[in-house]
């Protein structure tokens, strides 16, 4: 099975009301567990790499990975760039064989970030890749700056608008106030549904994007406390909030923490309980286990994708 873009995803996703779930791939375990669960529950999948994920495994290593991911499980998986912060990223991402590429000139000014995306549009679309772009700014942490919830900024629905058209972007991460990393929100969690419903109706048919949307799974961050480990206050985005975002025209919802922490949480378990273990297949296959269950609890209640192939 070849990759495929996110485009027939989203045109089912959109039609049928449910989200298709990014996650965030960093090596093997983590690939195979993701793959597993999308696997068995016949759900469609989107892997994502981030800049951080290319400086620490190679990007040879992730595209042979995913290449293998694709060949065993026979799935559509679409291999998409997260957060290109240039058009050089973006461009070495479709050059080294991605289906699909976010630009991320978020922290731009409104024109710039229009230029900037239009570049890479045009580049992606003349290759047959897709492009994600992110107007408005999310608060927490992204490529290791952190973005306090002061410099947060909500999208502007009548800007979206103009962006979507002017750009000939493919879908658009949108700011509402969910925030990336573990610790989210400070008191109760609360998502701008009614910017949502604006944007969402002013552009009809169109795949918008949930960035900094994991739940922070209060299981894993129990056991990561429980044996040993210091994650105090975090807090993540509410799954019904998800599941009703997913109804309304957001068609992509990335997770990456949800499987750090569980990833996380199984290894400091294991060690916990089995100190004399030293074989990294002993606490690596365990802990690949936890991403797969996470994963196949995401896609079934949060997503609501199982069975959507
Ligand atoms: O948005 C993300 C990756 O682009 C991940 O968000 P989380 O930190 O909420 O998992
Ligand atoms: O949005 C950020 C993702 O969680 C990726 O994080 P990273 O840059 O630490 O790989
Ligand atoms: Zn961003
Ligand atoms: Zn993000």
């Amino acid at each position: 099975m070849p990759l495929v873009t996110s485009q027939e995803m989203f045109k089912k996703a959109y039609a049928g009301q449910y989200a298709v779930g990014a996650f965030n791939v960093n090596n093997m375990e983590i690939i195979q567990g993701i793959v597993e669960a999308a696997k068995e529950e016949q759900a469609p999948l989107i892997l994502q790499v981030s800049a951080g994920a290319r400086k620490y495994a190679k990007h040879i290593y992730l595209i042979k990975l995913v290449e293998a991911a694709l060949e065993d499980s026979n799935l559509p998986i679409c291999l998409h760039l997260d957060h290109g912060e240039d058009f050089e990223i973006c461009k070495s991402c479709i050059d080294g064989g991605f289906s699909s590429v976010m630009i991320d000139g978020s922290k731009l000014p409104f024109e710039e970030n229009i230029a900037l995306t239009k570049k890479v549009v045009d580049y992606a679309h003349e290759r047959g890749v897709v492009v994600e772009a992110e107007l408005g700014r999310l608060a927490g942490i992204e490529d290791a700056v952190n973005v306090s919830a002061k410099d947060a900024t909500y999208t502007d629905p009548d800007q979206a608008v103009e962006f979507v058209e002017r750009t000939g972007v493919d879908s658009l991460a949108i700011a509402i106030g969910t925030s990336h990393g573990a610790y989210k929100f400070k008191g109760e969690c609360k998502l701008d549904f009614d910017r949502l419903e604006t944007i969402s109706k002013l552009l009809p048919n169109f795949p918008l994007v949930l960035h900094g949307a994991s739940t922070v799974l209060p299981e894993f961050v129990d056991k990561c406390n429980q044996f040993g480990g210091q994650i105090k206050g975090a807090q993540g985005v509410p799954e019904d909030m998800l599941l009703r975002a997913g109804k309304m025209g957001v068609c992509k919802i990335n997770i990456d923490t949800d499987l750090r922490l569980a990833m996380t949480a199984s290894v400091r378990e294991h060690f916990a309980n089995n100190p004399s273990d030293f074989d990294p297949r002993q606490y690596l296959k365990p802990a690949r286990e936890a991403i797969k269950g996470m994963v196949k609890h995401k896609i079934r209640n949060v997503l609501n994708c199982s069975g959507r192939l």
